[in-house]
């Protein structure tokens, strides 16, 4: 499974705002996640771009998790990503849905769980986190 990178806990990320992740996607990459949430086990969004993971050749897997059990899996039809490159991933919510916007295009993704705040953030996989910025 992905090595565990960054976690960044007792945050209070409200509606509107977004949090910013920058860096780079190894040039060997198979996959990387940004998981969003409460902690690891409830997750708003477990966004997870696989080049070559899980059966998944260059496809952004999205799903949730409650309580440790994952949600449906929800397949993106864009992936807007290339081995080695640097980019900027930000995800905001609402009541409704998580956005993950990017430099190119952006993503929803229900907010399953009803989160109104986003207190964790954690970064797996083939991915360099050269910043994190709270808005
Ligand atoms: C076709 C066979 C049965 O379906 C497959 O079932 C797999 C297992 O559930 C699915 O992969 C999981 O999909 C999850 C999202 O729905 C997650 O991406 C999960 O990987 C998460 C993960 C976290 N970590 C990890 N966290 N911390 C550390 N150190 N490692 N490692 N793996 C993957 O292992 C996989 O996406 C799914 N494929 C399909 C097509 O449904």
């Amino acid at each position: 499974s992905m090595e565990q990178g960054l976690v960044v806990t007792q945050l209070d990320i409200q509606p509107g705002e977004c949090i910013k992740v920058k860096g780079k996607i190894l040039s060997d990459a198979k996959g990387f996640a940004v998981n969003v949430g409460k902690d690891s086990s409830n997750l708003m969004l477990h966004f997870n771009p696989r080049f070559d993971c899980h059966g998944d050749v260059n496809t952004i897997v999205c799903n949730s998790k409650e309580d440790g059990a994952w949600g449906e899996e929800d397949r993106k039809a864009d992936f807007p990503f290339q081995h080695g490159d640097k980019t900027e991933i930000c995800i905001s919510f609402n009541e409704l849905e998580a956005t993950v916007k990017l430099p190119e295009v952006e993503f929803q993704f229900p907010n399953r769980l009803g989160m109104e705040k986003i207190e964790y953030l954690a970064v797996e996989g083939d991915f360099k986190v050269k910043a994190i910025k709270f808005h």
